[in-house]
């Protein structure tokens, strides 16, 4: 049977999104790689995101997140602004909440095709985020490059229900630094279970500049869980204020550490970009 799906992205970040009411949607490792894989065939995206039937009272769905190379994450930033866009504007709603397997998320219209998500609060120690050892997650023992000269040291880690790790650079690094460093921190063993890799350049108080390499996905043109962490470890530094814009190239996202009761807001664009059917030999 043919399987519909839709082709969104938040600032580039793109993903393949599939509604499973009426057809469940168990896919290998295998089918995800090669519905993510650019040509050949595939549809080509950073993630596939699933939004099944809810499980639970107060949820309008379940939400399930595979990166590119099949494995699935526990969170995606990007990708919980276009589910919760789905999920209010074709019924007329104004805010929604669903599950994932991190937990409850919500969702708020923020205009058009703007939308805010509460990504709950994020893990600081360092059996949340993990570290495969005790340390101090606000001042992490990582260098990347000469012992007496380090490319990247000291970073912070923070789980946004998903793992990662910011290091603060001077100045915004290029595509090539990214990938250099980013491939060699993601499968470090402090990190039994990967982690997405952020280098975050601090402009003023309340504006970063960030190029992340994701855990499964490699470099994208952004990263919503990444901007999250970026600002709780910028705040945790002390180097912003408990708002800040976040700056990829592809555009901004808005994001507080709140104070209340110390969950991340996030608000930012979403966009459609089209309607398709799934090739039959990835349908699973
Ligand atoms: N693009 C995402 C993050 C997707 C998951 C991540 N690669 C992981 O493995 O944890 C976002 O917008 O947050």
């Amino acid at each position: 049977m043919s399987r519909t799906f839709l082709k969104m992205n938040g600032l580039g970040n793109d993903f393949v999104v599939i509604e499973t009411a009426s057809q469940p949607f168990e896919p290998t490792p295998e089918a995800i790689r090669a519905i993510a894989k650019r040509g050949d065939g595939g549809i080509g995206c950073d993630q596939v995101i699933a939004i099944d039937p809810p499980r639970s009272a107060g949820a309008s769905a379940y939400v399930r997140f595979w990166n590119a190379d099949g494995e699935v994450a526990g969170a995606c930033g990007n990708g919980t602004r276009c589910v919760a866009w789905l999920l209010m504007q074709p019924a007329g709603k104004d805010s929604v909440a669903f599950d994932t397997v991190a937990g409850r998320l919500s969702g708020q219209m923020a205009g058009d095709k703007r939308v805010t998500v509460d990504m709950g609060r994020p893990g600081l120690d360092w059996t949340q985020i993990p570290l495969s050892e005790e340390m101090n997650t606000e001042r992490v023992e990582l260098q990347v490059g000469p012992i007496d000269a380090p490319l990247v040291h000291t970073p912070v880690c923070v789980s946004m229900g998903n793992p990662h790790v910011v290091f603060f650079v001077d100045a915004p690094v290029t595509d090539a630094f990214a990938t250099g460093t980013g491939s060699l921190v993601e499968h470090h063993p402090l990190f039994p279970q990967g982690v997405n890799v952020g280098f975050a350049h601090v402009q003023s108080r309340d504006h970063i500049r960030l190029k992340v390499w994701e855990r499964g996905a490699g470099l994208t043109l952004a990263c919503g869980t990444g901007a999250c962490a970026a600002q709780v470890a910028a705040v945790r530094r002390g180097l912003t204020d408990r708002t800040a814009t976040v700056e990829f190239e592809s555009g901004s996202l808005v994001i507080e550490w709140r104070e209340a009761d110390g969950h991340v807001i996030m608000t930012g664009p979403i966009t459609l970009e089209y309607t398709g059917k799934l090739p039959e030999k990835v349908v699973a």
